[in-house]
């Protein structure tokens, strides 16, 4: 398997108009576990504002890219920066949401607390006016993700839905530089999808923060997605849906016949067992 390293449309990289450095610049990124290469060559930068699914099939490596900007994994080869800066474990550069994962019962830690955990690293909370702003800013976060109602209650006593809204809220209240998100509309219903995504994509918008977003199926967020960067057993390709979700470039990245089509404003990929398996339509099996 030889990687390969084309891109649908050059990426930037330079930076933005504001002279502003890439949230996140890759350049020469190489991730190997031992003789499994995920990715090799990958150079991308991801700007303020911009919003970028990451998809592919399981184990094409899509968390390991997330884990290698928090900086909880070193990469085999090439750079990484965030925000010009080396990528390093608990910067308050980043928000992170990750994987739904089941929570004790007996936990009894309050979701507001979870989310001023978001806080932890930064300025504010110092003094009263830092106390009472660092208050502030988690009140709108819960209010954000509709979780003013029950974040007093024990985090062990709420649902999947219910806990993974909390953690939107923690990584969106320290207004970072990058948000990572790892399929997090997981364990959401129809309404909370909508409502977790376009907060994000708002997000994006409104405080510059850059998203990834892994996902396995890109339709809940498609009208949100700027780039997309697409991994198929260690080849990729980054650009635009329309670039990226053709029947010819699926077809390229996954050595078979992929179809894709556009049906009323959705799309429908089909083909192998591993595309059939990875474009699972959440909307409908939700
Ligand atoms: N520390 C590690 N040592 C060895 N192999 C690893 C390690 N971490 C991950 N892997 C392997 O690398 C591959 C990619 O894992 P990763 O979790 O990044 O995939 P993914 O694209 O996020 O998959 P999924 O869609 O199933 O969540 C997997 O086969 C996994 O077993």
């Amino acid at each position: 398997m030889e990687p390969s390293t084309d891109t649908a449309a050059p990426d930037r990289t330079e930076p933005d108009a504001s002279g502003r450095d890439p949230a996140v610049r890759l350049r020469g990124a190489r991730l190997s576990y031992g003789p499994r290469v995920l990715w090799d060559g990958l150079d991308l930068d991801v700007h303020p504002g911009e919003f970028l699914a990451v998809l592919g099939p399981n184990g094409s490596g899509k968390t390991s890219l997330l884990r290698v900007l928090l900086g909880l994994q070193p990469l085999s080869g090439g750079e990484v920066r965030i925000a010009g800066e080396a990528a390093r474990r608990g910067s308050p550069r980043i928000g992170y949401v990750p994987q739904q994962r089941s929570v004790d019962p007996t936990l009894t830690v309050r979701g507001s607390d979870l989310v001023g955990l978001g806080l932890d690293g930064h300025h504010w909370g110092v003094g009263f006016r830092g106390r009472k702003d660092r208050r502030q800013r988690v009140e709108r976060a819960l209010r954000a993700v509709e979780a003013t109602e029950y974040a007093r209650m024990p985090l062990g006593l709420l649902s999947g839905g219910e806990q993974q809204r909390l953690r939107v809220a923690q990584a969106l209240v320290g207004d970072p530089d990058v948000l990572l998100c790892d399929e997090p509309l997981l364990s959401l219903d129809i309404a909370h999808q909508r409502n977790v995504s376009r907060l994000i994509a708002r997000q994006a918008r409104e405080t510059g923060s850059a998203v990834l977003f892994v996902t396995h199926e890109i339709n809940p967020v498609l009208p949100l997605v700027d780039r997309i960067l697409y991994l198929v057993d260690g080849r990729f390709r980054i650009g635009t849906p329309d670039e990226v979700m053709t029947s010819a470039t699926l077809s390229e990245l996954y050595r078979s016949d992929v179809e894709v089509a556009r049906v009323g404003g959705r799309l429908v990929v089909t083909g192998t067992d591993e595309v059939d398996h990875h474009h699972v339509d959440a909307e409908t099996t939700s």
